[in-house]
């Protein structure tokens, strides 16, 4: 048999082959070219035509072993020439310990770069798809597939073309465990740019999710939209959402929201929104406690020129939040009582833009394209524009002491979805109706009023006791008008309290359900119905349960208005006591909280008055002292009874949304 290995191998690996050809019979023709000493230990580089049959045997045999396995790779190789001959060269033809060769010529980016756990670094080098797979396939078994670390392989595919070859000796590619499989996407994704690292996540959105709309106070600008390199080519940045409503808990067995009319789909039913530990995240609602002294006595300043802002309320008078403490007025901060912070948070003017003339329509809280005025009678139209009209202060989440849930639960499922823009056509109507429902002076219309500040709309006032002295045909028309006036003034809220009072029975015997309750029914089925989106309707009431169910589950959203608790009512006494001029001791302000157990925060302010009555001080020339309030003490008390209570939370249970 006449046999070269040329004829068998690329001349570019020939000479590796000859190493192992250990021939002591050289060529005829080579002999006496060969140096006389060296002659028995030479290794040719070259071929000669005398090798013995059985030789050529094995030597075809071994090559065909070497390179079956590349060849069957499923992996792509590289262009050989990528690697240099040299590293084939580098004297360790068949060495069964890792490839010690240079670094390849060219840093090959490997597709498992920016896999999950694939750890990138000079020691492993490309060791992905990259990788030698002539090396791998001649590394002997632990080292294939990341096993350097021992660990088990249990992507066989991998064993073959998974660099194990360019791994130092000891590097561990991966923790403990194998690469993961990539899926097909993954390994169709196109490299990372330059400059951001392959194991850093594709999308980097800031962990807080996104701010609300521009108008809507108390929240932090917007952050900037994430790097464009980052949004992989034809992909659209998502829309922002507000607050994740992953975090809520399901809702329970109660709830009615699903059948109610205005509820909306993907609304969570229930919720729990108390994030205690987050002091960040309910900051703006912390209590502002001081107020500057109203000049009559009245719970707010009128000290604003009686100028009426154009989204109906004035301005705080400046200064009129700033003068907050952080303690009570013998020196111990309010967190000692459980307070969240107690402090001057403070909302700046400008968050709340004058509404002159008219915004643009914000979100879904936009312009009706109704007529509104169409029928209804000019004169009543006029009586409400003229009595109804709320110019109060705006109030803040800050103004309402405590209820850190129930606010946060109302900004979440009321305020943000009526200030978002509609994430699509025909995307879910955000709630145009909410009941708050509690014990009388629970701040139930100082949270309503707190709406209409937070959206920036026009407050419209309505009380169902007022309306039901009325005839039922006059209080039908004043119904209607202050309807009317709400929908022309978008966007604004309409507070009607003592909603209850328009479906009880007259002493009279006369009925004002089968008489006001349908026009109201009608008015909150047109008002706030799918023409109608420039106003949201705030019904309170203190007797939940005189409701019936049709009234009731026109209302989207039930949200129960507790009493205030201890740190609260410390915060509304201390805040009414300082208009008085009055300073407790600390001690004296904690006993005072003890014993004003069950008030609401209307009654805190009437035990305030009282004592100012008691003590002979009219014009509160003088402060008060704690012994007049004591006094007061044995005159006023809480007027909810346990049992009262205790019905609340039942309903609350039965319709409410929780908070
Ligand atoms: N949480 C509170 N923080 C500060 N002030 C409060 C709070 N709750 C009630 N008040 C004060 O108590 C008074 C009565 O509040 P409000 O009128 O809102 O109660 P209400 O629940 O609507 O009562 P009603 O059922 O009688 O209509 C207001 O002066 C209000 O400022
Ligand atoms: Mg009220």
């Amino acid at each position: 048999m006449h046999w070269t290995p040329e004829h068998a191998q690329p001349l570019n690996q020939w000479p590796e082959q000859h190493l192992d050809v250990s021939s002591t019979t050289p060529s005829p023709a080579h002999k006496l070219e060969l140096p006389p000493g060296g002659r028995q230990r030479c290794h040719y580089a070259w071929a000669h035509d005398d090798i013995s049959a059985l030789t050529a045997s094995n030597l075809l045999k071994r090559y065909a072993e070497k390179y079956s396995g590349v060849l069957d790779s499923p992996y792509e190789r590289p262009t050989l020439g990528g690697y240099g001959d040299a590293a084939f060269l580098n004297g360790a033809k068949g060495d069964p310990d890792p490839w010690p060769g240079p670094e390849p010529h060219y840093p090959l980016a490997s597709l498992h770069e920016g896999l999950p756990g694939t750890k990138s670094g000079s020691g492993g080098g490309s060791g992905g798809l990259g990788g030698s797979p002539v090396l791998a396939g001649n590394l002997p078994e632990p080292l294939y597939a990341g096993n350097a670390c021992g660990a088990p392989s249990t992507t066989p595919e991998y064993a073959a073309g998974y660099g194990g070859g360019y791994l130092a000796p000891g590097y561990c590619a991966q923790t403990g465990t194998a690469l993961p499989t990539p899926s097909p996407a993954a390994l169709l994704q196109p490299p990372p740019p330059p400059g951001y690292g392959p194991s850093g996540p594709l999308y980097n959105y800031p962990a807080g999710g996104y701010a609300a709309q521009p108008g809507y106070g108390a929240l932090p600008p917007p952050p900037a939209p994430p790097p464009t390199p980052y949004l992989p080519s034809g992909l659209a940045a998502p829309t922002p959402l507000p607050a994740p409503a992953a975090s809520r808990p399901a809702p329970t067995s109660y709830s009615f929201q699903a059948a109610a009319p205005g509820a909306e789909a993907g609304m969570s039913l229930k919720r729990k929104a108390a994030d205690e530990g987050a002091e960040g995240r309910y900051r703006k609602y912390v209590y502002e406690p001081t107020k500057a002294p109203a000049a009559d006595g009245a719970p707010y300043p009128a000290a604003d020129n009686g100028e009426c802002r154009g989204n109906g309320f004035r301005a705080k008078p400046p200064g009129a939040t700033e003068e907050a403490s952080g303690k009570y007025a013998g020196g111990i901060p309010l967190k000692v009582l459980g307070s969240p912070i107690y402090g001057p948070q403070l909302e700046p003017f400008e968050k709340f833009p004058e509404r002159v003339p008219a915004p643009a329509p914000r979100g879904g809280f936009v312009l009706p394209s109704e007529e509104p005025l169409k029928g209804v009678d000019p004169g009543s139209l006029e009586l409400v524009t003229s009595k109804m009209l709320d110019c109060g202060p705006p109030v803040q989440w800050a103004d309402v002491a405590g209820q850190g849930p129930l606010k946060a639960a109302l900004e979440e499922e009321l305020v943000w979805p009526l200030l978002r823009p509609p994430a699509y056509p025909g995307s879910p109507r955000p709630p145009r109706t909410v009941l708050l429902f509690g014990p009388r002076g629970a701040g139930k219309a100082l949270l309503g009023r707190c709406l209409a500040t937070q959206l920036g709309a026009t407050l419209l006032r309505l009380r169902g006791a007022t309306l039901a002295t009325q005839s039922a045909a006059e209080g039908a028309r004043l119904l209607q008008a202050a309807f009317a006036a709400a929908r022309c003034r978008p966007p604004a809220v309409l507070l009607i309290s003592e909603l209850d009072a328009l479906l009880q029975t007259r002493e009279d015997g006369t009925t004002a359900t089968g008489a006001l309750q349908a026009p109201l029914l009608a008015c909150l089925d047109g008002g706030c119905g799918a023409g109608a989106d420039g106003m949201l309707v705030v019904g309170t009431t203190s007797r939940p349960a005189a409701l019936d169910e049709a009234t009731r589950r026109r209302f989207a959203l039930r949200f129960y208005v507790a009493l205030p608790d201890g740190t609260a009512r410390g915060q509304i006494l201390q805040r009414a006591l300082a208009q008085q001029g009055c300073v407790l001791s600390e001690r004296e302000l904690a006993a005072l909280v003890q014993g004003t157990q069950g008030f609401s925060g209307g009654e805190l302010g009437q035990l305030c008055q009282q004592a100012a009555a008691g003590a002979g001080l009219p014009g509160l020339q003088c402060p008060l002292s704690y012994k007049d309030l004591e006094a007061a003490l044995a005159k006023v008390g809480p007027r909810a009874s346990p049992k009262e209570l205790d019905s609340y939370v039942e309903w609350d249970k039965m319709y409410g949304f929780g908070h």
